[in-house]
């Protein structure tokens, strides 16, 4: 099928050479030219495993094309869309001028009986007004609502074989076209036997947001749990492995750290609470408030642990961190935890290092006053702490004999939970990590 993809960020590039891979034939428009240009040479224009080999595989064989004309859609019988919606400046509500304007644009070049299918993730409300702006420009088209659910660092393999799909569509005769259409796109994850969920848009909107807020809220109930741990001296790791093990809780998202970062959950939820306020149902998820707030609290933990290690004498001492994306193999940036506590501990006054093996670029666009090393002993040679902030696999891998023949001092803060205890304190290290004694 001829299929557009709208939008070609951390969601739209996975997405537009994942449906190529599947058999269509995609064209991906984006407004950033530096975007195109990388995509059209088959390289990922981000750091996402597996995206550079599929994007070089569907580029060359003709399968996925890019543009930065919107008249490149004209003739796709399907148009995704995957812009961005962040987080407005002056507010905690999601900004639409992104979908609104790909979508006024769109409109112009809809074809006959095409359908359009947003898959950015929209305050709860914005598909049928969507809805009126695509049958204003043309009676016979329809939109849908197919919410995406890929964790980046697993994209290309959450987008080839999803969880499930969820369509939200009209209860009318045109909804029931867009779902056959939409089965045809997704013919192969639906053949391997991925559930599907037919509902209205306002379900499949809200399906997006409560699936992010309760991941969310698993994170910052073990967050919660680990500053009990802290004052009672319990181990929040034990903690989670033990609840973890009743298949009702499930010990998945149950990692107790620096908490949830990202261009997706902490925006999500705040974009949430606003619209709910505005539907005047703001009671009803109040709690993301104090989801929010648990999860900001452990960055400052983070901040005055350090504070604590170093005796107080943060100005003037060499720290080290190790990560600066949101989560591992990942580059991105946007709302780091670890980016954020590096910053504040400058600010205090540290000498900080920031290591990161894919985000040192994104984080040195995003926080230029850090200093940044790309060789990782280098970056660790004299730190009197070292903090880990995103657990990179060659962090958990580090030999503590050797990092402890490179700093100044043995000091280890784990801010994921992610090293062994026993392996850094038989080697001599002060270890010291969030919800652990
Ligand atoms: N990143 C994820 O893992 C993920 C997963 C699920 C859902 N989402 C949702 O998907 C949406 C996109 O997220 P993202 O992380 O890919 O954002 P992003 O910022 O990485 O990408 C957005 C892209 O849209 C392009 N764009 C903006 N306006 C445009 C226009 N008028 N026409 C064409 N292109 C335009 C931008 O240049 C950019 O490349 C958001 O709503 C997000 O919440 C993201
Ligand atoms: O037990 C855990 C699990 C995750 N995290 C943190 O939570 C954040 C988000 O992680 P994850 O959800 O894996 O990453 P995203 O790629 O942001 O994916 C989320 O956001 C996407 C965008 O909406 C959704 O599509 C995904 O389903 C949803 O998992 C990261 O900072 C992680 O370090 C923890 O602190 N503890």
């Amino acid at each position: 099928m001829q299929i557009s993809v709208i939008g070609l960020g951390y969601l739209g590039a996975v997405h537009a050479a994942s449906l190529a891979k599947l058999g269509h034939d995609v064209v991906g428009v984006d407004v950033d030219p530096a975007r195109v240009v990388a995509l059209a040479a088959g390289k990922a224009p981000f750091f996402e495993p597996c995206l550079d080999e599929l994007l070089s595989q569907v580029t060359s064989s003709g399968r996925l094309t890019v543009s930065t004309d919107m008249a490149a859609v004209a003739g796709s019988r399907v148009h995704f869309v995957c812009v961005g919606t962040p987080q407005r400046p002056d507010g905690q509500a999601a900004d639409l001028s992104y979908v609104d304007a790909a979508v006024d644009e769109l409109v112009e070049h809809l074809g006959a009986g095409e359908i359009v299918v947003g898959k950015s993730t929209v305050p709860v409300g914005t598909a049928q007004r969507l809805a009126d702006v695509v049958a204003a420009a043309r009676p016979d088209a329809t939109l849908a609502w197919n919410p995406e659910f890929l964790r980046e660092g697993f994209a290309v393999q959450d987008t080839l074989h999803p969880d499930r799909l969820v369509y939200g569509v009209p209860g009318d005769a045109a909804g029931q076209r867009a779902t056959t259409v939409l089965d045809e796109v997704f013919a192969s994850p639906l053949a391997e036997g991925v559930p599907r969920i037919v509902t209205d848009y306002p379900t499949a909107e809200l399906v997006k947001v409560a699936a992010n807020s309760f991941l969310a809220t698993k994170i910052s109930f073990i967050n919660a749990m680990a500053e009990l741990c802290e004052v009672a001296g319990g181990d929040v790791a034990h903690l989670a492995d033990a609840i973890g093990h009743d298949a009702r809780i499930g010990r998945r998202f149950l990692d107790a750290g620096l908490g949830f970062g990202g261009g997706c959950l902490p925006k999500d939820i705040r974009a949430f609470r606003a619209r709910a306020d505005e539907l005047g149902a703001g009671d009803a998820v109040a709690f993301l408030g104090e989801v929010d707030a648990i999860n900001t609290r452990r960055r400052t933990r983070m901040v005055d642990l350090a504070s604590e290690v170093l005796g107080g004498m943060v100005e003037g001492a060499e720290v080290t961190v190790l990560g600066a994306a949101f989560k591992p193999d990942s580059d991105d940036v946007r709302d780091s935890p670890a980016l954020d506590v590096a910053a504040r501990l400058a600010e205090l006054g540290a000498v900080v290092t920031v290591h990161d093996p894919q985000a040192i670029d994104n984080a040195r666009a995003k926080r230029p006053e850090l200093r940044y090393e790309r060789d990782l002993e280098a970056a660790l040679a004299g730190a009197d702490a070292v903090l880990l902030l995103t657990e990179w696999k060659q962090y958990r891998d580090l030999d503590p004999e050797r990092v402890g023949t490179l700093v100044a001092q043995r000091t280890l803060l784990d801010g994921r939970n992610a090293l062994s205890r026993s392996a850094w304190t038989d080697a001599g290290w002060q270890y010291r990590a969030l919800g652990r004694r």
